[in-house]
Parts: structure tokens; C-alpha cells; sequence
């Protein structure tokens, strides 16, 4: 085995399974910082669109165009963004082209400011071409057709590249490192609601990639928390203790998608079947996002006989009255639901209800369908704030979405944070109505805001590892402010229950039920 880099935290290793990987190289506790890292490289989502070459904000309306280089689109001159050095500035000049060939191209700028590190850095360069591109698996597929109509193309016809560039699929690995490599991460300025949405992806967010965090070998429960900050520095942190010598690892997609689609992404985008430990248990660790109910004994959860096969190619058995299925009998199952999730109106409750009981009667009551659903209506929930049923509805399915994360993505983990978030305010919410409304005593009262406090130092430990300068850090800050006023009337309530004066401290109530300086639609 071949050891590549070494630093305090961690070494980089190979085998033929994983290529290189990370090795902790001593005992990492929960919550120790591993490494924080600034991009290589930044740019638009594979099909390009235009941004800021300093600031990389999307440019939506006016563009304006580096009065230097002539080349780079630039969100104002006097854009204070990194991401456009005097080196590359340089290169971009060097190249002769117009800027208005790129604008007519967006496909083509990351790429081409990949190939231009070339010129300007080759350190960088040789650590980017030593990258895994997966070029023998790509070659002549799809996406390799795509790449070369749509990216080596134009550059070719715009004499950017050698013969022997051609001949040495230059850009076809450096479309492949970044396929494989890249990060999404949020764009500048995108709303904080949409960036820390579990399930919908920011509209405009940009690939990135980090050469020593892209090391970092996949699992589906990992064992390391990502951040991203709002000038892109990554940092990752243990989010449980790491062994000397164990791999570090890190959840490459959504903890909270099942076992099929999770495997089915990863062979698709990063040419790998994942076999960890979640993958090859048929019950998913007993969370059962996978599993459906039994048509025959209504009782048994019926689970993939062969967790690692394709969900049509292996049959299915019921736990309790081992009655076997077919894959495809599930799979059509599976897409008819999908349909009906797909076709609903997502502004609508109570469409989205009625799915829900739909799919409750399929599905086992985890199943990765009903949380997906679930973490959607929470939003809905959010618009009927005042309404005690609501609330109760929002705080029931905040609860389901935590007791499957405690499982799938165990220790520090930013989605129990935002969800433990979300049910404090909430439970904190309706228990403010109540009491005012004298429906609920103030020792319930008090039991209640001593619960939400519990949910909130939880959700804060979690959270607390999160970039100062980045959407979830502001709403830490937030949230350990709404922890202080939370005892502060923790104390107060106490002192009104133990001399038995249960009065109505109208200001009290109010603080608490402050909105939150950002949006709650965390789920
Ligand atoms: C982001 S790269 C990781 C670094 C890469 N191993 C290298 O040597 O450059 C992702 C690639 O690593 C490999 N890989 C990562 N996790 C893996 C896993 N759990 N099982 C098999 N291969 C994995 C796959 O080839 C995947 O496309």
C-alpha cells in the first residue's frame, strides 16, 4: 500500500477498491476539525450558466466583462470575489479569445479554467489531473458524446486546444474529474430557505472542487460533517470518534434516499456499488426506508431477499409471513407512487395529506417515500403557524425525520440540527398558545419549554460546527440567542410555579414567540 500524503490528522492511501483514500492517522475525537480547504476550482453546474469570475454570484441581469483580461464576466469592476487571480487573468488574455465566445458557450468556462491552471499553476494542475475521471468507463457513453459535442467542440474551434490535447482526451478528464469530483455548493447571495432545504437543491448552485476533501472515500452513514462557507472554504469535522487507522469517510448523497436510488446514483455518477454496511442490510438498519408492507398478512414488513441486487432483480419477503414477491411487482409499486408524488400539487396540503395516507398503506411507515413527503409538508405546515393542529402535525413528522437521522446519520449531523430546530420553535409556539389561551397549566407549561430547551441545546450541539459565515452558522447564532431568553424563562416559570402564581407574563410570550431572523422552512 502506497502512502501519497501525510498530515497530523490524516494520511492518503490506495487500494484497488477505492483508489486513494483517507486514513485517520491518529485517534479523532467527535467534533475535531480534520481539514478546511479553499476550492481549486469553481464554476456553473454542468450545463453552464454565467457567474461572477471573482464572487461567482450568478449573473442574472447586466454583465460586465474584466477590464483587464477582456475575457471574464464579472458581476461589477468592482467586485471584491478571489475566484478571478491575476494568474488566471493573465492566461484568459493569453488565449486571444473574445468574450463573447464564452458568453455564446457558458459549458465551456470551467472547463476551460481548469486547462488554463496549466499555464499558470502546474501544482495545482498535476493534483487535479491525478483525479479519479473514470475515462475508461465514460469513453464513447453518453456523456462522453455530450462532453465532446458540447465542451471540447467549442474549444476546439476556438483553437484552444493542441493536437496532442485532442489525442490525450485532455478535456474529456477534466470533464470526468469534475463529473466525479465536484462538490455542490451553495451560490453567493442564494436565499437561506433554499440553501438549507433537505430536499429541493439551491436553483443555482455551483460544482467546486477540493483536491485533498475529494480524497475522501464514500459510505452511506460516513463518519465526517461537511461545511461550506460563504467564501467556499470547506471545513470537515469528525461527526464521531475516528480510530487511528480507520478510513474517513464521507456521505457522497442524500442519508435520507433508500438503498435502490442511493446505489443507483452513485454507479450513475461516480461509477461505483457502494456495498457498506446500510447497503447490504435489507432493513437499512432498522429504519426500513426501503421496505413495504406486506399485501398478504398485513402485518410483515417485506424487505429485498438480496439487499445488493437491483430492487426488480431480486425478490422480496415478507419478515413476518415470508410470502415472496417479485422486484418488478414492487418496482411498479415503487414508480406508480413516484408518479403520483411527482404529478401532486406541491402547494397543496391537503393533496399532500391524502398522498400520504395513500402511501401509508403501501409502504412501511419509515419508507424514504413518506419522509421525502413528510419533510415537504412541513414547509406547508409553516403557512397555518397559528393553527394547533398544525403545529402538532409539523412536530409530528420533525420527530419521525429525527428518529430515521439518529440512525442514518449518527453523531454530529446538520439535519438533526435544523430538524431539532424546527421542532423546539414549534413545540415552544404552541405552548405559548396554549398557555395564553389558560388551555394548558403553567407546570405544563413549564415541562413543555424544558423539552423545547433539550431539543434546542441538541439541535445547537450539532449545529455549532457550522461556518460563522455561512446560512446555518447565522442561524446558530440565532438559535443559541433564543436558548438564552429560553432559560431566562425557564427560571422565571419556576419561580411562578413554586409560589404557585400562575400568571400570564404577556412579554414573556412574546419574546418567545419571536420569529426567527431566517426562514423555518429548514425541512
Ligand atoms: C471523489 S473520488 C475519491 C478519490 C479517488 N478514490 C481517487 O483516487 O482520486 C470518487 C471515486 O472514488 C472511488 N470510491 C469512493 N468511494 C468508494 C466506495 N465506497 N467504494 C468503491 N469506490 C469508491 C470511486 O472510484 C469514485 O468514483
Amino acid at each position: 500500500m502506497e502512502t501519497f500524503k501525510t498530515t497530523t490528522m490524516f494520511t492518503i492511501e490506495s487500494n484497488e477498491i477505492y483508489g486513494r483514500y483517507m486514513v485517520a492517522a491518529k485517534y479523532i475525537k467527535e467534533g475535531e476539525l480534520i481539514l478546511k480547504e479553499t476550492p481549486a476550482i469553481l464554476g456553473s453546474t454542468i450545463e453552464g450558466f454565467h457567474l461572477c469570475f471573482r464572487c461567482c454570484k450568478p449573473l442574472r441581469t447586466s454583465v460586465q466583462v474584466c477590464k483587464n483580461c477582456g475575457i471574464a464576466t464579472l458581476c461589477s469592476q468592482d467586485c471584491q470575489g478571489i475566484n478571478h487571480p491575476d494568474s488566471e487573468c493573465t492566461a484568459l488574455k493569453a488565449t486571444g479569445i473574445k468574450a463573447v465566445q464564452l458568453i455564446n458557450s457558458p459549458q465551456v468556462i470551467m472547463p476551460l479554467r481548469s486547462l488554463l491552471m496549466r499555464n499558470y499553476n502546474e501544482d495545482l494542475w498535476n493534483q487535479f489531473l491525478s483525479m479519479e475521471a473514470h475515462l475508461n468507463t465514460r469513453k464513447d457513453t453518453l456523456i462522453w458524446n455530450s462532453h465532446r459535442e458540447y465542451i471540447e467542440q467549442p474549444l476546439r474551434d476556438l483553437n484552444l486546444l493542441t493536437d496532442q490535447d485532442l489525442e490525450q482526451n485532455v478535456i474529456q478528464k477534466i470533464c470526468g474529474v469534475l463529473d466525479v469530483n465536484s462538490f455542490e455548493v451553495r451560490a453567493p447571495d442564494e436565499q437561506v430557505s433554499s440553501s438549507i432545504n433537505l430536499t429541493s437543491h439551491p436553483q443555482e448552485c455551483l460544482r467546486a472542487v477540493y483536491v485533498q476533501a475529494s480524497l475522501m472515500t464514500h459510505d452511506c452513514t460516513g463518519n465526517t460533517l461537511l461545511s461550506v462557507d460563504d467564501d467556499f472554504v470547506m471545513t470537515v469535522h469528525a461527526s464521531k470518534p475516528i480510530p487511528a487507522g480507520e478510513i474517513v469517510f464521507f456521505n457522497y448523497g442524500n442519508c435520507l434516499k433508500g438503498t435502490y436510488e442511493r446505489r443507483q446514483r452513485l454507479r450513475e455518477g461516480k461509477y461505483f456499488d457502494c456495498v457498506c454496511r446500510r447497503c447490504s442490510d435489507p432493513s437499512e438498519m432498522g429504519t426500513h426506508l426501503s421496505s413495504v408492507k406486506c399485501k398478504k398478512c398485513r402485518n410483515g414488513l417485506v424487505i429485498p431477499t438480496i439487499p445488493l441486487s437491483d430492487v426488480y432483480k431480486t425478490s422480496w419477503t415478507c419478515q413476518s409471513c415470508v410470502t415472496v414477491y417479485k422486484g418488478v411487482l414492487i418496482k411498479t409499486t415503487l414508480d406508480q407512487l413516484k408518479e403520483k408524488i411527482i404529478s401532486r400539487d406541491p402547494t397543496s396540503l391537503s393533496q399532500g395529506e391524502q398522498l400520504l395516507k395513500n402511501l401509508e398503506t403501501f409502504l412501511a411507515p419509515q419508507h424514504h417515500l413518506i419522509i421525502e413527503l413528510k419533510q415537504n409538508l412541513i414547509p406547508l405546515y409553516d403557512y397555518n403557524s397559528f393553527n394547533e393542529m398544525a403545529m402538532k402535525r409539523k412536530m409530528e413528522f420533525c420527530e419521525d425525520i429525527i428518529r430515521v437521522l439518529k440512525i442514518v446519520e449518527p453523531g454530529i449531523s446538520r439535519l438533526q440540527g435544523l430538524a431539532l430546530f424546527q421542532l423546539q420553535s414549534t413545540q415552544i409556539n404552541l405552548a405559548n398558545k396554549q398557555y395564553q389561551y389558560k388551555e394548558i397549566p403553567a407546570s405544563t407549561y413549564l415541562e413543555t419549554l424544558l423539552l423545547a430547551e433539550r431539543n434546542l441545546t441538541e439541535a445547537i450541539k450539532y449545529l455549532v460546527y457550522e461556518p460563522k459565515n455561512s446560512p446555518e452558522g447565522r442561524l446558530t447564532k440565532h438559535a443559541l440567542n433564543d436558548l438564552k431568553i429560553l432559560k431566562s424563562t425557564i427560571k422565571q416559570m419556576r419561580c411562578l410555579c413554586g409560589e404557585g402564581k400562575l400568571t400570564q407574563d404577556k412579554d414573556l410570550l412574546h419574546k418567545l414567540t419571536r420569529k426567527p431572523t431566517v426562514p423555518t422552512t429548514v425541512l
